[in-house]
């Protein structure tokens, strides 16, 4: 037995993970894996009926878990809490208290879509880009950190912060994961003018040594959020730091046409968790409206790293590409004027397009 702890978050959360939880029952159904799935509060969810946003039976829920799905946390509701209260600090917290040091945002592009990327299909074509992001370090846990009064003027400070340790053991990741693709890794830093993304490009550089099939180059980060839009196709993996990485895959996400396509992977040492790359949604949310793809793409990366069912994994990816085969859309991947469907409508095209057969 397999145990999955599910978080569904706020906004449009719950409908993406129902969606979601509807293929992963599918699967579990048609394979046997045997899983058993329970569901716990982290979020806006959890700030409601604890005051904490990550009450400490979910973080045990998450402990036990072989794996973990994810929603999307936050919302408007939430903004006046402070900073230590907020939604968002739920999940940063679970993501430390799991050690997920290493998160893998996969843009990749699906020819039904050129269409929707608001670049020309000629430049998208031929992007498949791994953005392996460092998730447990940098400026979102460096201390101190704080908001304070300074001569009668308000203050806020955060500490970008950055151990060699830390940097090696992404860089690893990254590494062996080029080796499994185009063997081509580009670390993007802003070295030329910070300390901890100097020590970044050395330390990366070091780690080149045991990876000599694979081509390193750098990038200042400023370029890469131009060449990602000028000419995306030249990046195989990139792979950068907390907050560089945060910023940079929400840009790669428009590549595919809407970041309701971006799934996510973040891994630790025998601990993982999958979530869309894509918030709360709140101007969305309780609508039927939003793209459940992410979240039903991120399950396709649970059976594929946690599971050991690759095959099943490539089987919901292929329902994925069936749907989209179909001309199902929701309103973020549809032409304009178009006809659309809803959130529940699409988890049902997917379960559908699983029994499908040839
Ligand atoms: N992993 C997470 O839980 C996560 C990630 C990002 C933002 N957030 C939080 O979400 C809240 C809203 O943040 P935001 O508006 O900056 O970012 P967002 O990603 O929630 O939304 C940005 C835009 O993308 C659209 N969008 C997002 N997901 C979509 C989907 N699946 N289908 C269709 N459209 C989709 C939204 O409607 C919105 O117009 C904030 O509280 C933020 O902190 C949470
Ligand atoms: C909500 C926030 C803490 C989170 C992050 O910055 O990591 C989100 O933007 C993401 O990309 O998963
Ligand atoms: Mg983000």
């Amino acid at each position: 037995m397999k145990k999955i702890a599910i978080f569904a978050g706020d906004g449009i959360g719950p409908e993406i993970v129902a969606a979601a939880r509807q293929v992963l029952d599918a699967v579990d159904q048609a394979a046997r894996l045997g899983l058993h799935c329970s569901e716990g509060l982290v979020g806006g969810a959890a700030l409601d009926a604890s005051d904490d946003p990550l009450p400490a039976a979910s973080l045990q829920l998450a402990l036990e878990a072989d794996a973990v799905i994810l929603g999307a946390v936050g919302g408007p509701r939430w903004d006046a809490y402070p900073p230590a209260k907020r939604p968002e600090q739920g999940l940063l917290r679970l993501r430390k208290g799991l050690d997920l040091y290493a998160n893998l945002r996969p843009a990749q592009i699906f020819p039904q879509l050129l269409d929707a990327s608001p670049l020309r299909p000629e430049l998208v074509r031929d992007v498949d880009i791994l953005v392996v992001r460092e998730l447990t370090g940098d400026i979102y846990f460096g201390q101190p950190r704080g908001l304070e009064v300074v001569d009668g003027k308000r203050r806020g400070f955060n500490t970008m912060v950055y151990d060699e340790d830390e940097i090696r053991r992404i860089a690893h990741v990254a590494f062996r994961a080029a080796q499994g693709r185009r063997k081509q890794l580009c670390s993007v830093d802003k070295a030329n003018v910070l300390e901890t993304t100097r020590l970044w490009r050395e330390v990366v550089t070091e780690v080149a040594q045991d990876y000599p099939d694979v081509q390193l180059s750098h990038m200042y980060v400023d370029n890469a959020a131009m060449q990602l839009i000028r000419a995306p196709a030249q990046f195989d993996v990139l792979l950068t730091g907390n907050m560089f990485g945060d910023i940079l895959s929400d840009e790669a996400s428009q590549l595919t046409g809407s970041i309701g396509m971006l799934p996510s992977a973040s891994l630790g040492e025998g601990r993982a968790m999958y979530e869309p790359i894509h918030g709360s949604a709140p101007d969305i949310a309780g609508q039927d409206k939003a793209n459940p793809l992410a979240t039903i793409l991120s399950v396709a990366m649970m059976l594929r790293y946690s599971l050991g069912a690759e095959l099943w994994a490539q089987r919901v990816e292929a329902a994925v590409q069936r749907v989209l085969d179909q001309g199902l859309r929701t309103a973020d991947i549809a032409a304009p004027g178009a006809p659309v469907i809803g959130t529940k409508a699409m988890g049902a095209a997917v379960v559908d397009a699983l029994n499908f057969k040839d």
